[in-house]
This record gives structure tokens, C-alpha cells and sequence, in this order.
């Protein structure tokens, strides 16, 4: 099955949460990082990749639609857009796999979803994508599930872990760091000097060696 994925990307200042262990440019490289990762799965798995972008950006692999309004706004205007099913996937989860993405699209659901940790949205996959209406930030899986509902859709929710971890604080680079063996997210952390740090709690965390140089 072919289908068209969109994914909301925000290149300039992104992922401000990661704001204490990496600067502007750090986390606009590691945003891209992520991005390329997830475009990798996203082709990989048959389906051709949109960016939804904040600003202007070029990717050979991608088409760009560049849109100024806020995250909710441009997905619904995007969403109008199609007349085939639409796969919604957030460009800050860099596990996710092609296998993965065809988990989703195979769903006999008229829509499945892949909730983040704490209350978000990961991924959606829509038959019908100009009956829906995006409602992200805040505890927007629970919103998705009413939205469907109120559509009269039936849904499959999937429980993931590649799928659910999203990047969002500096304690999910610890995921990465774990279970991203061959992703480029990995190499950027690997080549910024980031590694894993055990605490006396036996807790497991990142830290970053001052002395490597970022890619
Ligand atoms: N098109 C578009 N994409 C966005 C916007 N805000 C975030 N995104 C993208 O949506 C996905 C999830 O967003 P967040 O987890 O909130 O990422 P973020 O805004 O870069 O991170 P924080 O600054 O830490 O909140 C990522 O792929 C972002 O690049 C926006 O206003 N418009
Ligand atoms: C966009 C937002 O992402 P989070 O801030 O939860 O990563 C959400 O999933 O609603």
C-alpha cells in the first residue's frame, strides 16, 4: 500500500526543551538528524514523505509545503488537502521503523494512532483525512480519541515503544543513545560527545563530554 505521508517539521529553533544541553544550532542539526530518520522509515515503508515546515527547507527526498500559521492550523489546512488516506508522523521520533509505519497503514480501522509519552500524539493514520481535525499540545491522544469519535471512526491504537518515544527532554536522548544503532540522531549525539551516565541510583542518563566537537 502507497501512501502519502505529512510531516510537521519546525527547522529554525526547534526542540527548545533540549535547550540545556544544546544550543540553537546544535538542536536545529539534531532536529534534522531526527527528521532524516524518520524520512528513512517513512520512504522505506513505501509512502512518499511532505514536510510541513515553519520555514523554508530543502530535502531531496521530500516534498515541502512551507506554512507560517501555528502546528494545528497548517495540519488542518494539509489535511484538506488529501483525497487518499494520510499518515500524520512527527519528525521527533527517531525510532520508528518501516515496519512500523506499515503496522499503521494496515490497520482495518478507519484510523489508528501511536500515543506519545505524557499525553501526546506520535502518529496518525487516516483513511478519511478530511473528516478529522488535528488537535495537538497537551493531552491531544485523548483529544484525537474524542475527535474520532465524534467523526464516528473506529480506531486502533498502538502500543509502541519505538513508536511512542518521542524526543522531547533531555532524559529521552537516553533512548537513543539505546536503541538507535544505525540512526542518524545516534551518530549526531555519538559525534557531539554524548554518552550514557549511570548515577549512584543505578538511574540512567546522558551526559556530554565538553571536549568532542559537534558534527
Ligand atoms: N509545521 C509545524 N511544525 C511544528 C511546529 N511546532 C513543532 N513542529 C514540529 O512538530 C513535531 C513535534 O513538535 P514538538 O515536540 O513540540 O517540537 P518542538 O516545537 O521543536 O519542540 P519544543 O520547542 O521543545 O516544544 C516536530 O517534528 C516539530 O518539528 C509548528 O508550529 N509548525
Ligand atoms: C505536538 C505535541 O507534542 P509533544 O509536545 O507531546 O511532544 C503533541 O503530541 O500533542
Amino acid at each position: 500500500m502507497y501512501f502519502h505521508a505529512l510531516i510537521p517539521f519546525k527547522p529554525v529553533n526547534p526542540k527548545t526543551r533540549l535547550s540545556c544541553i544544546l544550543d540553537q544550532e546544535e538542536r536545529e542539526a539534531f532536529a534534522r538528524a531526527m527528521l532524516e530518520d524518520v524520512i528513512a522509515a517513512v520512504q522505506k515503508s513505501g509512502c512518499s514523505a511532505t514536510l510541513l515546515c515553519t520555514h523554508p527547507f530543502k530535502h531531496e527526498n521530500a516534498l515541502i509545503a512551507v506554512r507560517k500559521e501555528s502546528l494545528n492550523d497548517a495540519i488542518n489546512w494539509a489535511l484538506k488537502q488529501f483525497h487518499c488516506p494520510a499518515l500524520i508522523i512527527m519528525g521527533d521520533i527517531p525510532l520508528v521503523t518501516a515496519g512500523d509505519i506499515q503496522r499503521l497503514i494496515r490497520t482495518e480501522k478507519d484510523m489508528s494512532i501511536v500515543p506519545g509519552r505524557g499525553g501526546g500524539t506520535n502518529i496518525i493514520f487516516l483513511k478519511k483525512p478530511q473528516c478529522f481535525r488535528a488537535d495537538y499540545y497537551g493531552a491531544s491522544f485523548l483529544d484525537h480519541m474524542r475527535i474520532a469519535g465524534e467523526c464516528n471512526f473506529s480506531v486502533e491504537v498502538i502500543d509502541s515503544f519505538r513508536m511512542s518515544t518521542d524526543i522531547d527532554e533531555k532524559e529521552d536522548l537516553v533512548e537513543i543513545l539505546i536503541h538507535g544503532k544505525g540512526r542518524k540522531s545516534r551518530e549526531y549525539l555519538e559525534n557531539s560527545g554524548f554518552s550514557l551516565a549511570i548515577d549512584e541510583k543505578g538511574r540512567v542518563g546522558v551526559q556530554r563530554d565538553a571536549h568532542k566537537e559537534t558534527l
